[in-house]
Order: C-alpha cells, then sequence, then structure tokens
C-alpha cells in the first residue's frame, strides 16, 4: 500500500546527505556488501513483570536498520520506543526473539562483551539536556572525557578531535562554555558530539528534541544528519512527534509494541525537470502476513470486528464487514 504525494516544499538535501552517509558506512564496513541490516530485530518480545503483572511491552517486533541509515521510530506514549530503544543501546535484555546490532547478539552476549559493546559500539543521547553533559565540565572536555575513556585519546589529539566534532554539529563557539552557559538546543548538540567521541558505529537518541522549541529542534536534526554524513554513523531517533518524519527519510512507526507503519521520503524528477520531494506511506507486513491499518483508514469507513478482503490481481480490497447475510455490520 503506497501513497505517494508530492509537496511543492524546498527540497532538503536528504538524498545527498544520504548518498554521502552510505559510502563513509561503506568505507567504515570495508565495502558496500556489508550495509544490508546493521540492526535486526526479529520477533523481538519484551514482557516486564511487575508485582506478579506482566505488561508485554514488545510483542513481535521486526525492524531491520541498514548500515549508514538515519531512521525515526514514532509512536504514542507507551508504545514500546523507549523499551526498543534501551534494548537496542544495551541497557536492557529482550524476553525473546532476535536483536542483533553490527556482530552483537543482544541476547546472548556476555557481561563483558556488553561493557564493550556500550563502550565502543554504541552512542546515546537521552531527552534531558542535563543527562548528557557534565555541568562542570565545558562543551570541549565534554567531549573529551569519552574519548579518554573509550579510545584513550588525551592531549592535544583529544582537544583537536572534540574541537572538530563540536563545529561539525555548529556549535564550535561553545567549546568553551559550561552547559549553564548554553541554550537548550546547543546543549543537546553538544550531547550528539559527546555521544560519537567513542567512534561508535551507531548512536540512538532518545526524544533528543523533546524539550525544545520547533526551530531549535531542527537544528538539532541537521546537527544528526551531519554526523550521519560525515562520519557514516547509524542513527535511530525515537520520539512521539510524527512531524519528525519531514527531519529524516525513513520514520518507523510503532503502535502496541509493534511496526505498524513507514514513511519514506525521495526525491524525483518532475515533468518540469526540477527535482521534487515524494512521501511514500507504507503499512509493514510481518512474517504471518499481519498489518496494521492506519487509525485514518479505520475511522474514514468506519471499519470494526471484522472486513472483507477481495484478492485482485495486483492489490487486496479491504471493504467494510458484512454480518454474514447481506448486511453491513
Ligand atoms: N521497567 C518496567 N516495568 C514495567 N513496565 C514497564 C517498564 N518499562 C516500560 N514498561 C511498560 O511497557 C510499555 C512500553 O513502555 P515504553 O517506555 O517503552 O513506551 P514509550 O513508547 O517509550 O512511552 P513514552 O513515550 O511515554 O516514554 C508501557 O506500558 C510501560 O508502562
Amino acid at each position: 500500500m503506497a501513497s505517494p504525494t508530492t509537496t511543492a516544499a524546498p527540497v532538503p538535501d536528504l538524498a545527498v546527505l544520504q548518498r554521502r552517509a552510505a559510502e563513509r558506512a561503506a568505507a567504515r564496513a570495508g565495502g558496500e556488501d556489508r550495509l544490508r541490516g546493521h540492526i535486526v530485530c526479529d520477533g523481538l518480545v519484551r514482557i516486564f513483570k511487575t508485582e506478579g503483572v506482566e505488561v508485554v511491552a514488545l510483542q513481535g517486533l521486526d525492524l531491520v536498520v541498514d548500515r549508514g541509515e538515519l531512521l525515526a521510530i514514532v509512536g504514542a506514549s507507551g508504545s514500546g520506543k523507549s523499551t526498543v530503544l534501551n534494548i537496542l543501546s544495551g541497557l536492557d535484555v529482550p524476553t525473546a526473539g532476535i536483536a542483533r546490532v553490527a556482530d552483537f547478539d543482544l541476547l546472548t552476549m556476555s557481561p563483558k562483551r556488553r561493557l564493550r559493546y556500550r563502550r565502543h559500539t554504541v552512542g546515546f543521547v537521552w531527552q534531558q539536556t542535563a543527562r548528557n553533559l557534565l555541568p562542570y565540565l565545558t562543551a570541549r572536555e565534554n567531549v573529551e572525557l569519552p574519548m579518554r575513556l573509550a579510545r584513550g585519546l588525551r592531549g592535544r589529539a583529544a582537544r583537536k578531535r572534540a574541537t572538530e566534532l563540536l563545529e561539525m554539529v555548529g556549535v564550535g563557539y561553545c567549546a568553551d562554555r559550561r552547559p549553564d552557559q548554553m541554550s537548550g538546543g546547543e546543549q543537546q548538540r553538544c550531547a550528539v558530539a559527546v555521544a560519537v567521541a567513542n567512534d561508535p558505529e551507531v548512536l540512538f537518541a532518545d526524544e533528543p528534541t523533546g524539550e525544545l522549541d520547533e526551530a531549535t529542534a531542527a537544528d538539532v536534526f541537521g546537527a544528526l544528519r551531519t554526523i550521519n554524513a560525515e562520519l557514516g554513523v547509524t542513527i535511530v531517533v525515537v520520539t512521539h512527534d510524527h512531524a519528525v518524519s519531514s527531519q529524516v527519510r525513513r520514520t518507523v512507526a510503532i503502535r502496541d509494541g509493534r511496526t505498524a507503519s513507514e514513511v519514506r521520503r525521495s526525491t524525483r524528477l518532475g515533468a518540469d525537470g526540477a527535482e521534487e520531494l515524494v512521501t511514500e506511506e507504507y503499512a509493514l507486513l510481518d512474517r504471518s502476513g499481519r498489518m496494521q491499518l492506519p487509525a485514518a483508514f479505520v475511522d474514514a469507513l468506519s471499519l470494526r470486528d471484522r472486513v472483507r478482503l477481495n484478492l485482485e490481481p495486483d492489490h487486496v480490497e479491504v471493504r467494510p464487514g458484512g454480518t454474514g447475510n447481506g448486511e453491513r455490520s
């Protein structure tokens, strides 16, 4: 199910950035053939048990993210976004299914390998700015710290790289400021630089713009796109804000602990020769053939309980179901 729409909005250079990100990612991985499935979740289940009550936070989530992609996961509160991110970043262990990032099996890895994974393979940006930066260090010192801990880089080399990363995310002018001397947006862009200071393969961000206004949030996404393109780092951002799909090329929506739909943005040449932006929305089909209809479609036709399906040569029709005696339910 794809419903392309074209808009006249100025075309962001997402395609160019994505191409560069894929090239850098392939170079990091040692070749194009290693681009597929950098992150793989298959039938991922996470059940929390508290005081005898079971909460199924993820119920068979499927997701594949290629090396060098910048992907957003959107979903309402309680849909399981943070649970996915905590599992992918090695902070939590799933109950069942497959979760793999690069060469790490997140279900079976030993504590020692988990520590290695978290220290060297992953970078993380939290929603709360205070959680990302140490208040008594300057921006540059904040970036230098993980460099020293994870890569043993210190002295002039660390200082130079920290300055480069801060400039890359557009806050080079804040290098000597402490967090309380920076705005919320500047702090989050600095947090992006801190998160890649250990030269990770993947970067996870949980609501990184949750405390920011729209314009400042756009700057933070700009920083994430630059990092993605320049360093070839695979990035997954989680948010409740559906407007994020205008900031990235691929957005996956999760509902009730499962991936439900996906929005892809691309550019193509229009009839007048100008590049235009194409947005396509897809429903996701799991291995058992299950899919979720978008809530707007369900509401528009008042679909409920059961629907009629017809197989046509090139598509499947879904109609309001009848009662079985010819009446509509
Ligand atoms: N440690 C826990 N113990 C019990 N239940 C939990 C735990 N963590 C999450 N849950 C439950 O799992 C479900 C998914 O939670 P999760 O935090 O992943 O959702 P979310 O989409 O990130 O929500 P929000 O946007 O509000 O942060 C919720 O029903 C939540 O109450």
